[in-house]
């Protein structure tokens, strides 16, 4: 599913008005009917049937208007309430307020400061207030009045529905403009905006329901705005059914080079992740002394001791043995708990020359990269990289504040850049492909914000590419599937308790859940 910003909506829009005739009152139609489905199913469960709706004098409040007269026709008491000079309302709104107006239900204007008060007595005393006071239309600081409205809308303990997106959260990136309606729950409008997705706008949206209003779905599929939502339809798709007649061959051959003196923990999780994901072997390359302790905690992994050249960590010298092992393998995946040493640039740039797999880097091996990343040059497979927003920052020597406001983008120019899939963690996950797509992720939860989650997700990077899958949607599935995995650790143990091992366990279950076996 696409997610779009306000430009590309409207785009949308105009294309199935000019192209394919439909007029906008009838997109406005859709929408308001869609608005007051949902708004019956959080009636349902209100004692006071109420509805106060909150125009703004655009769409989006024509939005609410529509709603207010099939709420209306239903029997249910409405108020409609809009804000700023009705002069100003769009033109499909005021089409919809005549219509209100001659069926007599209760509409006013606010226009001045000392009709708040009031306003504000009628939004605590009703059972649903409907935020339609902006949509994408938002395009600057929310002041004056209608900051007083949305201030009134939030000090109550009403449930609040808004349209499209919560007044206020700019729909091109989620920046809160000075103020934002808190919204129990938000009814989308055909596609997701980006404001919607990304943080901080994305707390404010409460539950999420997206709507059909009647764009053409055609005109959708041949948009080519890059950003889309992971589904579980989506991953669904990208998880191979399994045939009767095969065997672990079959489910790849996983290598993994990773592990230090007191690092053994981040290894773990990874080869456990890489079974778990379901490939078929898995060896593990570690440094010699980590040996006995690894064929302990490891049963179903093969380890393959390398003699380190500097005690507990791989070094250089065990290259001939890493490349061998590697030319083995179906995917090899770098750096969990490998330790920051200059060896190790060396380690990968002699991997990166001679790999003809695709190759997962991660941690020590994205801060190696981090002096030397002229080297990613070298490679020929593909490559999938999964920075947190900390690694990301020293990768690109942009600022962690900077990366979090522009997610997206910055993910974006840096797989295109270096020709790589990149996996960029955090809230959102976002993963970006070298051919410019975007893929971003709404599954996990802060619990998972914690030491091994990042070993987890790049075991199960590792054990999907081991199977065969397409880089770009092993990437996409992994960090779904480990979210999933996530929500459902979160449910069982809590946010706080959540340890990296939980999402490992839950993870079967959470592929069972999209796989359904
Ligand atoms: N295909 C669809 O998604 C459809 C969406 N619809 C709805 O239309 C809105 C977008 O409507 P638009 O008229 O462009 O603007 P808004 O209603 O979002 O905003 C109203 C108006 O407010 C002015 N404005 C912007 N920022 C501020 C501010 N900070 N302070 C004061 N005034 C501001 C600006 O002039 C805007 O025009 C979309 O979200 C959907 O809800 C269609 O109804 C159906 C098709
Ligand atoms: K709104």
């Amino acid at each position: 599913m696409k997610v779009v910003d306000g430009i590309e909506m409207k785009k949308l829009d105009r294309k199935a008005m000019e192209e394919y005739g439909i007029p906008g009152v009838i997109l406005m139609e859709h929408a308001g009917m869609a608005v007051t489905e949902e708004i019956l199913k959080d009636l349902a469960h209100q004692e006071n049937k109420e509805i106060v709706i909150v125009c703004g004098t655009g769409n989006n409040g024509g939005d609410g208007v529509v709603a207010a007269r099939h709420l209306h026709q239903k029997g249910f008491p409405v108020k409609v309430r809009i804000i700023g000079d009705i002069a100003r309302i769009s033109e499909d709104a005021k089409i919809n307020c005549d219509i209100l107006k001659k069926l007599r239900v209760d509409i006013k204007t606010i226009i001045d400061f000392k009709d708040v008060p009031k306003l504000s007595e009628e939004l605590s005393r009703c059972g649903v207030i409907v935020d339609a006071i902006f949509g994408t239309g938002l395009n600057k600081e929310v002041q004056g009045l209608t900051r007083e409205v949305i201030l009134a809308v939030n000090r109550t303990n009403t449930y609040v529905l808004s349209i499209d997106i919560p007044s206020g959260v700019r729909a091109s990136d989620g920046h809160i403009c000075g103020i934002a309606v808190k919204a129990d729950k938000t009814v989308v409008l055909q596609l997701p905006k980006i404001g919607n997705i990304q943080f901080p706008g994305a707390d404010y949206a409460g539950e999420m329901v997206v709507k059909d209003i009647g764009i053409p779905h055609e005109a959708i599929e041949k948009s080519n705005f890059p950003i889309n939502l992971i589904t579980a339809d989506m991953v669904q798709a990208i998880l191979p059914q399994r045939r009767k007649d095969t065997h672990k061959g079959n489910y790849g051959k996983a290598y993994i080079v990773a592990g230090s003196t007191g690092m053994t923990g981040a290894a773990m999780l990874t080869c456990e992740a890489v079974l778990r994901s379901g490939a078929g072997l898995l060896k593990v390359a570690i440094p010699q002394s980590l040996n006995n302790i690894m064929e302990v905690r490891l049963t179903e992994a093969i380890t393959v001791p390398l003699p380190e050249l500097k005690k507990g960590v791989v070094g250089i010298s065990d290259i001939e043995k890493i490349i061998k092992t590697m030319q083995e393998s179906d995917v090899i995946a770098v750096g969990p708990g490998s330790g920051q040493t200059r060896e190790l640039e060396e380690v990968l740039r002699n991997i990166f020359e001679a790999a003809t797999i695709p190759i997962v880097l991660d941690a020590d091996a994205l801060n190696a990269l981090a002096h030397r990343q002229e080297i990613l040059k070298l490679i020929k497979s593909a490559a999938v990289l999964t920075p947190h927003t900390g690694e990301m920052s020293r990768l690109t020597n942009i600022p962690v504040e900077e990366i979090n406001r522009n997610r997206i983008q910055i993910a974006l120019e840096f797989a295109k850049k270096w020709n790589v899939i990149l996996i960029l963690k955090g809230a959102r996950t976002i993963v970006a492909s070298p051919d410019g797509k975007v893929f971003v992720n709404t599954t996990g939860n802060p619990g998972m914000a914690t030491a091994g989650s990042g070993d987890v997700l790049t075991g199960i990077v590792t054990g999907l590419l081991a199977q065969g899958i397409q880089p770009i949607k092993a990437a996409i599935a992994a960090v779904y599937l480990h979210g999933v995995a996530g929500d459902r650790a979160a449910a069982r143990l809590g946010e706080y308790g959540l340890i990296a091992g939980d999402i490992v366990l839950e993870l079967p279950y959470a592929i069972k859940e999209i796989v359904g076996k």
